[in-house]
């Protein structure tokens, strides 16, 4: 058992939602953030862990629950890391098709050996809005970023992400799968660890 039980999720995102809910079984009563608020709070930190503890209190403020907050991107090496936290708006907020039209447009004359890529995940668990020790679990998940879309499953970047251990891109692996083996699988992991869970 979690040491509460109620969490609210501070997502907007569904494909994020449903991985989060699958991982956390259940170990606690979830509830999502849009019951409380369509408006999703602007992400002006300037790393993973600054976005997804701004969510997390934003989310615990309105629902006066604990939050739990996923800030994750993709961080490609021939990009310097980027988008990075960019990565929800790389096509300046014209959603995911375009950011993968996008990421494939600049990447078209690269290389595999320079298409090295990480998604990042990066957890933040605040036990109420104005929490000064929030816990932070972070998890990174290598691959390389392919030369067109494989796949169906997943969301976001899933389709250009090859991954490595199971020679397929991410889209193409079942939920339950991806969800052993990513990033926010780890970052999951940790957290769980940390909360004496696991
Ligand atoms: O902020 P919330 O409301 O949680 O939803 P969001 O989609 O804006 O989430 P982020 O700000 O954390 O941006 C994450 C970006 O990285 C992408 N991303 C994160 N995890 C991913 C995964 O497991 N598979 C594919 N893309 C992922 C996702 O599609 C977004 O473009
Ligand atoms: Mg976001």
């Amino acid at each position: 058992m979690m040491p509460f039980n109620e969490l609210v999720l501070a997502s907007h995102n569904a494909g994020k939602l449903k991985e989060l809910q699958a991982m956390l079984g259940d170990s606690v009563r979830v509830r999502s953030v849009a019951e409380f608020s369509l408006e999703e709070p602007e992400e002006t930190g300037l790393s993973f862990i600054e976005n997804a503890i701004l969510k997390a209190r934003n989310a615990s403020r309105l629902s006066g629950l604990p939050a739990l907050a996923d800030d994750s991107g993709l961080a490609v090496d021939f990009l310097g890391g980027a988008p990075g936290i960019y990565s929800a708006r790389y096509a300046d907020g014209k959603g995911d098709a375009a950011n993968n039209a996008k990421l494939l447009d600049v990447l078209k004359d690269v290389p595999d050996a320079e298409r090295g890529a990480q998604f990042v995940c990066c957890l933040a668990l605040v036990r109420h809005a104005d929490d000064p020790l929030p816990i932070i679990c972070e998890g990174l998940w290598h691959g390389r970023i392919l030369h067109a879309a494989q796949g169906e499953h997943g969301f976001g970047y899933d389709p250009l992400f090859w991954v490595p251990e199971r020679n397929c891109s991410s889209a193409e692996l079942p939920a339950s799968e991806k969800n052993q083996l990513s990033h926010r699988a780890r970052a999951m992991a940790l957290l769980k660890q940390r909360l004496g869970l696991a």
